[in-house]
């Protein structure tokens, strides 16, 4: 039988729409699944595609079936699975073989597996995929990391499958070792500020205005027709209009208020945080997950705290409405300008010499956070790479138009006692941000006071003490 020219192990949700878009692309794929059924299943379910695809039940099988050197992708559940699926694999690779692990791995587990095998003559590549269920099997945004001699063997096959703007591929060698996988973890740590900012949105809609899921989803509806538009807000129009089959109520009205998480929002905060980069929106995102979590301590709460009376309503709800529209933008920029700062901070710290421009550019398609204002970015950081992106003009004239709508909404939220902490934060962050001389004189004041940690003076003279009355801590 004719080999395949690249195997896939893990055909769960990712890996079998993977397999099946690199199949219809004209290459030949091996497929491995720890569980048979599931490789039985994905074959039968393969049909016209059949003829590109070898489904294996043993791993010694899969690896034979490969023509070598081979590149195997491994999209698993993350983790210790990976380390497993690794160990399990490696005896029956030969030299020049590439393990790409695809999953959603933590940049440090992958720079720890690529420096594994860094003296063998096996090669090991962290990739990001992002797009879900249907980026996977039509066009995913691919983000990889690896050497770059590795890339260039792969570069064909995933140039193939990866999603296109304007022909343009949604794929690219971002950098050594973690690279890819450090770029797809910010990624999601943004993908939560986006939804996080949006939910808030809904919540004034709900909660705020007293408006039905369907009314809501036709204002989304309607913002995805302007400089909102991308894929979030597409799905959450779909989302808000969708009955729930069982009860004919609104699906969204029938869902528990407790989100999930995975691991890679948290990690974009422990790593700006490691980094010195404030990502306040993504930290505000991921907190609200945790909120979300504890469903009945916030309920007991609510009958013990009560909640907070609302706000008058806007007078003029079209006004509030564009507000609303604005806000979201420009709480938007800001998650943004904070995802690409910890990227920034950590291709300085890792040498990674990551390409932000290039990576905007594969974000435009295939990826969850799709949109046109990632088009945007990609000409923002292509003028300007190394600058925060709020201060490139571009987006600086988009901070400056829309920042008050952000401050009203943020205002009418809060004196109603409506949790927006990514919205706030962003706003927070903007205030911050482009206030030349704040308050952490006093921060340093009171350190030196009670620690004696000095402080830089205004003048720039000699006197790194305060008099401070023990006398201890003076200059
Ligand atoms: N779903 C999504 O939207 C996205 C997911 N990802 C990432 O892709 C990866 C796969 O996710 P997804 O396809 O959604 O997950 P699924 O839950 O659909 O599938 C999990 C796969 O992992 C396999 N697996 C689990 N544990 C082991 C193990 N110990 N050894 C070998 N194989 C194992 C399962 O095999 P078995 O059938 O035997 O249980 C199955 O093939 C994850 O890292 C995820 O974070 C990335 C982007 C988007
Ligand atoms: O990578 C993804 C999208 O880009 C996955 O859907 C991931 O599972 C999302 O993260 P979480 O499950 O933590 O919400």
């Amino acid at each position: 039988m004719e080999q395949a020219e690249i195997g896939l192990i893990g055909l769960g949700v990712m890996g079998s729409n993977l397999a099946l878009n690199i199949a219809e692309k004209g290459n030949r794929i091996a497929v491995f699944n720890r569980s048979p059924e599931a490789t039985r299943k994905f074959f039968a379910e393969a049909g016209d595609l059949q003829g590109q695809i070898v489904p294996c039940e043993t791993l010694e099988e899969f690896v034979a079936a490969i023509r070598p050197p081979r590149p195997i992708i491994i999209m698993i559940k993350a983790g210790e699975p990976v380390d497993q699926q690794m160990a399990a694999l490696t005896p029956y690779l030969s030299a020049g073989d590439i393990m790409i692990d695809a999953g959603n791995a933590n940049f440090r587990d992958t720079m720890r597996r690529f420096d594994g095998l860094k003296d063998s003559d096996l090669t090991f590549i962290g990739m990001g995929v992002s797009g879900g269920e249907e980026g996977a099997r039509h066009g995913p945004s691919i983000m990889v990391g690896g050497t770059e001699e590795s890339w260039k063997r792969v570069e064909k096959v995933l140039t193939s499958i990866s999603a296109k703007f304007n022909n343009d591929p949604c794929v690219a060698w971002l950098g050594e070792n973690g690279a890819g996988h450090f770029v797809k973890t910010i990624h999601n740590g943004i993908e939560y500020a986006d939804m996080q900012m949006i939910a808030e949105i809904y919540g004034i809609l709900r909660d705020g205005l007293g408006m039905s899921a369907q009314e809501i989803g036709e204002v989304f509806g309607r913002w995805n027709t302007g400089r909102l538009n991308s894929y979030l807000i597409e799905i959450t129009e779909k989302v808000l209009k969708a009955a729930d089959p069982l009860s004919g109520k609104p699906m969204v009205d029938m869902i528990v208020d407790r989100a999930g998480q995975k691991g890679t929002g948290k990690w974009s905060v422990i790593e700006a945080q490691n980094m010195g980069v404030a990502a306040t929106a993504i930290e505000a995102a991921v907190a609200g997950r945790i909120l979300s979590s504890q469903k009945s301590e916030r309920e007991r709460a609510e009958t013990i705290l009560g909640l907070p009376s609302l706000s008058e309503a806007p007078r003029d709800r079209d006004a509030f409405l564009a507000d609303l529209e604005n806000a979201l933008l420009a709480a938007k920029i800001g998650a943004y300008a904070q995802g690409f700062a910890v990227m920034s901070a950590a291709s300085a710290e890792f040498k990674w010499n990551l390409p932000m421009p290039t990576i905007a550019r594969i974000w435009r398609a295939g990826c969850i956070i799709r949109s046109q204002f990632l088009d945007e970015i990609t000409s923002a950081f292509t003028k300007d790479p190394d600058v925060n992106l709020i201060v490139t003009p571009a987006f600086a004239d988009m901070v400056k138009e829309t920042d008050g709508a952000l401050r009203r909404v943020v205002a009418y939220a809060v004196l109603s006692g409506l949790p927006v902490p990514a919205l706030s934060s962003a706003l927070a962050y903007f205030d911050a941000y482009r206030r030349g001389r704040g308050t952490a004189n006093l921060i340093q004041a009171q350190r030196d006071f009670f620690g004696a940690h000095g402080f830089e003076r205004v003048d720039g003279l000699d006197r790194p003490h305060g008099p401070w009355g023990s006398g201890l801590s003076q200059g």
